[in-house]
């Protein structure tokens, strides 16, 4: 249990009428408050107080918040960053998430939803600080319920996850951020015969790549300045049972090495020792680049990326899998009640059909962060449209769309040629998935030759999962 008044929190924030209402309620639930408004005056009182915690806007006065994340995360990865942005500016969000920032709120703030965030973001840097030298290592408590979903994406990944799991086969899952896939890892974990063993789960895109060897490998005593005692890394943690790097494209090449060697002879070297230690563990991979691209850049070795891929899990982006949506809202609203103590019962037709316009930039997480807050705001016993951000109750449905430029939010304006690319894809892969992928049978129904559909599906990105 978090005690708010050990707990230090520095709100960076360029809107004023925030960073007051914050400080004064905060301050009132016992936390130790301080609030600058630049970069500079930040960063040089992280240097001086103990911070657990950063609040800060996304656009702020000479930097963005995914600058000061990370300049507060080189000076002491163990601080919690929470960003707060409008939500025309998702997808930033999104991308401080993959930089290391624990979670984002939208504007405008509600006190439950940003003091929830805060207790989770302060519980998850306490366990860190529990757990020895390491503050990028995920959480690896029990996961929460596990759900698959009905698209035909979904149905063939759980396919391939059973396929898989009693194998010792290393996989690659790949997939857009927030779409699931170290809920996969995971899965092909328990599924497996080494279920009973440790799971453990490391981020290599927030490990500082001074610490990802010994934080992987372990190190001895006196290896380092700061090594006092010897530290058994993640492949000896995990030994018996699996290990999952997430965001693999990130870790350098010296560690690439070292990798290399752990998967094709099964032993390691603490940093600084000169005997090698025998592990046994299956390993998964997960990155949301395209590890092949950055192959063919000499950004990752070749030859770990065909020893990795002895398998490969695509996860599908949320918004090419409408039928998960109802599935992941319905489980989605039941934590939400459980953990916001509410009962709504359900959504109305409109916000369903919302949610299945709306692109989902964060995918899964996404959803669940805005159905947490809808549940959250929600006065009656169903969400209601108006319980849902600009972002998404903005959209037109496309029947309404009779002129050339559909605005989004306000700010962004989507071409013609975009939304008829969308209505295409939408199409394509409606047809595809009611043909079980079948290509002649796809391009007889929407009527075009099946050169056309290849062409369509290449150039709108349509990946094959038949
Ligand atoms: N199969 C699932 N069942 C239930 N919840 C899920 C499932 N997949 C994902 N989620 C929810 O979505 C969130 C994001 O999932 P996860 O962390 O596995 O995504 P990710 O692809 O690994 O993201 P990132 O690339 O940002 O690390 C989870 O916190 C969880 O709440």
């Amino acid at each position: 249990m978090i005690k708010p008044a050990s707990r230090s929190i520095l709100i960076i924030d360029g809107d004023e009428s925030i960073s007051i209402k914050l400080n004064k309620y905060l301050s009132k639930k016992g936390f130790n408050v301080l609030v600058e408004d630049s970069v500079q005056s930040a960063l040089s009182l992280i240097k001086k107080e103990k911070i657990d915690l950063v609040i800060t806007d996304f656009e702020l006065a000479k930097y963005t918040g995914i600058e000061l994340l990370q300049k507060v995360k080189i000076y002491n990865p163990a601080i919690q960053v929470i960003i707060v942005t409008a939500y025309a500016e998702i997808r930033l969000a999104v991308e401080a998430l993959k930089k290391g920032a624990f979670d984002y709120v939208t504007k405008p703030l509600f006190p439950d939803e940003i003091l929830d965030t805060i207790n989770n973001a302060l519980e998850a840097r306490l366990e860190a600080l529990e757990q020895p030298k390491v503050s990028n290592r995920k959480s690896n408590k029990v996961v929460p319920k596990y759900i698959n979903g009905s698209s035909y994406q979904s149905q063939l990944v759980e396919k391939h996850i059973d396929l898989i799991a009693p194998t010792d086969m290393s996989v690659i899952i790949s997939g857009e951020t927030g779409t699931g896939k170290e809920y996969v890892a995971r899965r092909i974990h328990m599924k497996s015969k080494r279920n009973n063993m440790p799971f453990v789960a490391v981020d290599c895109g927030t490990l500082p790549h001074e610490l990802a060897g010994s934080e992987l490998f372990g190190h001895v005593k006196g290896a380092f300045t700061g090594a006092l005692s010897d530290h058994k890394g993640c492949f000896e943690r995990a030994h018996g049972g699996t290990l999952f790097l997430d965001e693999i494209g990130n870790l350098s090449y010296e560690n690439q090495v070292q990798l290399l060697r752990a998967l094709q002879e099964g032993v390691i070297r603490p940093v600084g020792g000169s005997k090698e230690i025998r592990v046994n563990v299956r390993v998964l991979v997960a990155t949301n680049e395209d590890l092949k691209m950055l192959v063919e850049k000499g950004n990752f070795r070749e030859d770990i990326y065909h020893r990795l891929n002895e398998f490969k899990i695509d996860l599908a982006p949320l918004r090419e899998r409408n039928e998960d949506i109802e599935i992941f809202a319905a489980h989605f609203l039941k934590l939400a009640n459980t953990k916001l103590k509410k009962n709504i019962t359900g959504f109305s037709v409109d916000v369903l059909e919302k949610f299945k316009m709306y692109d989902w930039p964060g995918n899964l997480r996404e959803l669940q962060n805005m159905i947490k807050r809808a549940v959250l705001i929600c006065k009656s016993d169903k969400i209601e449209i108006s319980c849902l951000p600009p972002e998404i109750t903005q959209l037109k449905s496309f029947n309404d769309l009779s002129t050339s430029i559909m605005v989004a939010n306000g700010t962004e304006a989507i071409s013609l040629r975009e939304i008829t690319e969308r209505a295409e894809r939408g199409a394509i892969l409606e047809v595809l998935r009611q043909t079980d992928y079948n290509k002649t049978k796809t391009a007889s129904l929407l009527q075009i030759d099946r050169k056309t559909l290849y062409n369509k599906m290449k150039s709108l990105k349509i990946v094959e999962n038949a």
